[in-house]
């Protein structure tokens, strides 16, 4: 199937953040390509990429980046499709990542999630296509239905624990 998700990392090394949003977008049977390209270098590359993926169908970018984590601004400069930026702990916490993808100048967004929030990121792109998407949009609901089934029954759970502290 085409794809309609690009998953761009600017190393492999952010690989192990990406599966889990493969992973996602798998489960929803979203066709997504993946590659590694760095604003930093590979700066032609990313160019090449982010001014023909309109043009081959793709309708969500998540870029993922850590360090000066320049990507996923860059692709948004040069696209209209929507990026959702992830920012990668790789140094500092993941805090120079996450400052250098979240605050875009005005005009220019990228959807930011949280530091190696690679899951949100496709969660995030599933919402954008299902918006468009009624198949889509059933799976996601059935998926959140089966997240709120699991928090009912952990919390019955809750209450058979014995404590070893007061609970009123
Ligand atoms: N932030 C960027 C960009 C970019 O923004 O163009 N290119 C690579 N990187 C990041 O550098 C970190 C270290 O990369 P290496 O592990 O390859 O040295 C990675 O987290 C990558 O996303």
């Amino acid at each position: 199937m085409k794809p309609i998700v690009s998953i761009i990392m600017g190393s492999t090394s952010d690989l192990p953040i990406l599966k889990k949003a493969a992973d996602f977008l798998n489960q929803m049977e979203v066709p997504f390509e993946m590659n590694a390209l760095s604003a930093h270098r590979t700066p032609s590359e990313v160019e090449e990429f982010a001014r023909g993926a309109e043009g081959r169908g793709i309708k969500v970018i998540i870029a993922a980046a850590g360090m000066a984590a320049a990507l996923p601004g860059v692709i948004a400069a040069m696209t209209p499709v929507p990026v959702i930026g992830i920012p990668i702990n790789s140094s500092l916490d993941g805090m120079d990542a996450l400052y250098s993808i979240v605050q875009m100048p005005p005009g220019i967004s990228v959807a930011t999630v949280g530091i190696n929030a690679g899951m949100n990121a496709a969660v995030m792109a599933v919402q954008i296509l299902a918006l468009a998407d009624p198949a889509l949009a059933k799976r996601y609901g059935d998926y959140r239905s089966t997240l709120s089934q699991k928090i009912v029954k952990a919390n019955e759970e809750l209450k058979t624990v014995k404590y070893d502290f007061k609970v009123n």
